[in-house]
């Protein structure tokens, strides 16, 4: 079993973070996990802030020579951007955590909330997931992101699945994460004149997952179904208000016989034509592409604020704004395939064991023989 915690605040020193259970002999590429930082901080629509830090992951333990020794891996990254007043929050913004937190914890304002429900915490739960990400390549299991919408310009009606894993390849080369370009400038253009405005924008993001084996997860009982441990992570980025798998929602509109992904077989294995189910049934991987769709709502910070009321004086007034990013859709992406990729990870390892590489890869081959020809 994987599991990790985080801690740090947006405008503190820095954000730690530690997870347990990566099996020993692995090599931890700090290079690669340094990469997917640098992936989540790109993205057309964010505040200066992101030009003012450069996240770089410090390992403070759990390694040795490079290798994975099966002992808790810590990690550290400095907060460069976090030189500005740090203002008690009385005008709390809708949307975001300022009033809740404030009045949950009996705190002044809303300045300590928004210090940790802040997505700064993301960049650890990146490192950490490209952690995990390490270990599935082992097992060639490869994730991957795009847009799917931002506001309200759809990037297309396809579904996923006419997506190259080439061309999944090269939308990390936009700045909105999609590979037509028209779109992207309109994309691009929307958020502008948005950011003009002082208004926000969300968006829908797609997370696909290749080479999944069948079977993590299981049906013998609720909290061990895997889309459930896949939705509850994808739930906790925040922003994000729903997660759908496959067809999702689209499901509602179809008939029993248009919805369900038909059984054949090549000669060694079972396979599908379709893949309305996002690759799980029962709770269980059924070795089709694990996707996820997920919505991001609106960003909360509003340069011209909504209406809100004092927490001193109870008069009504709009909310508190510092700096803030107008649209972080793209970042969010990324956040998402990590968050998979720890899920995927923990997964594995309840399969096939995770004290070290070499066991756990000799039970991963173990499993596909007696699966083969079944
Ligand atoms: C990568 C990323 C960047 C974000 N940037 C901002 C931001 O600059 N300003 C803001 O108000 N909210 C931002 N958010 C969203 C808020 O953190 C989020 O809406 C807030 O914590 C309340 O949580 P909830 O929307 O899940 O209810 C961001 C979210 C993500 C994933
Ligand atoms: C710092 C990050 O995102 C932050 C998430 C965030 C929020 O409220 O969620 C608010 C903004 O922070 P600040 O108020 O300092 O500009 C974003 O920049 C990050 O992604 O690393």
């Amino acid at each position: 079993m994987i599991r990790y915690l985080t801690a740090g605040e947006s405008h503190g020193d820095g954000l730690v973070g530690i997870i347990e259970g990566i099996p020993s002999n692995l090599f931890l590429d700090a290079e690669f996990i340094n990469g997917e930082l640098k992936r989540r901080q790109r993205g057309y629509g964010r505040s200066n802030r992101m030009a003012l830090e450069k996240d770089l992951v410090k390992v403070l333990s759990g390694i040795d020579r490079g290798y994975t020794t099966g002992n808790p891996i810590s990690f550290m990254i400095e907060n460069r951007g976090k030189n500005i007043e740090l203002i008690e929050i009385t005008r709390p913004r809708p949307g975001h955590g300022d009033l809740t937190g404030t009045l949950k914890y009996n705190l002044k304002g809303g300045r300590n909330v928004l210090e940790r429900a802040s997505a700064r915490e993301t960049a650890m739960r990146v490192a950490l997931g490209a952690t995990c990400k390490l270990l599935l390549k082992e097992f060639n299991i490869q994730i991957y992101s795009h847009i799917i919408q931002i506001g309200d310009v759809k990037i297309s009606e396809e579904v996923y699945s006419n997506i190259k894993e080439m061309d999944l390849l090269k939308v990390d080369e936009s700045p909105i994460r999609v590979l037509d370009k028209d779109k992207e400038k309109e994309i691009i253009e929307m958020i502008d004149k948005t950011k003009e405005k002082g208004d926000t924008l969300g968006g829908i993001i797609e997370v696909i997952a290749k080479n999944v084996p069948i079977g993590l997860g299981s049906y013998t009982h609720w909290d061990r179904k895997i889309d459930g441990k896949i939705a509850y992570g994808i739930m906790s980025i925040p922003g994000v208000k729903g997660v759908e798998f496959g067809l999702g929602f689209d499901a509602c509109g179809k008939l029993g016989s248009q919805m369900h992904d038909e059984i054949f077989y090549d000669g060694q294995r079972y396979y599908r034509k379709t893949n309305n189910a996002g690759g799980i049934e029962a709770g269980v991987t059924n070795g089709e592409d694990i996707v996820i769709r997920a919505v991001m709502k609106p960003i909360p910070t509003l340069k011209k604020p909504l209406r809100t009321v004092d927490i001193e004086t109870k008069e009504e007034t709009v909310a508190q704004f510092e700096r803030s990013d107008v649209c972080a859709v793209p970042s969010a992406s990324i956040v998402a395939e990590n968050i998979l990729a720890y899920i995927l990870a923990n997964e594995m390892t309840l399969k096939f064991g995770g004290d070290s590489i070499e066991e756990m890869k000799d039970n991963f081959n173990n499993y596909n023989k007696l699966i083969e020809n079944r």
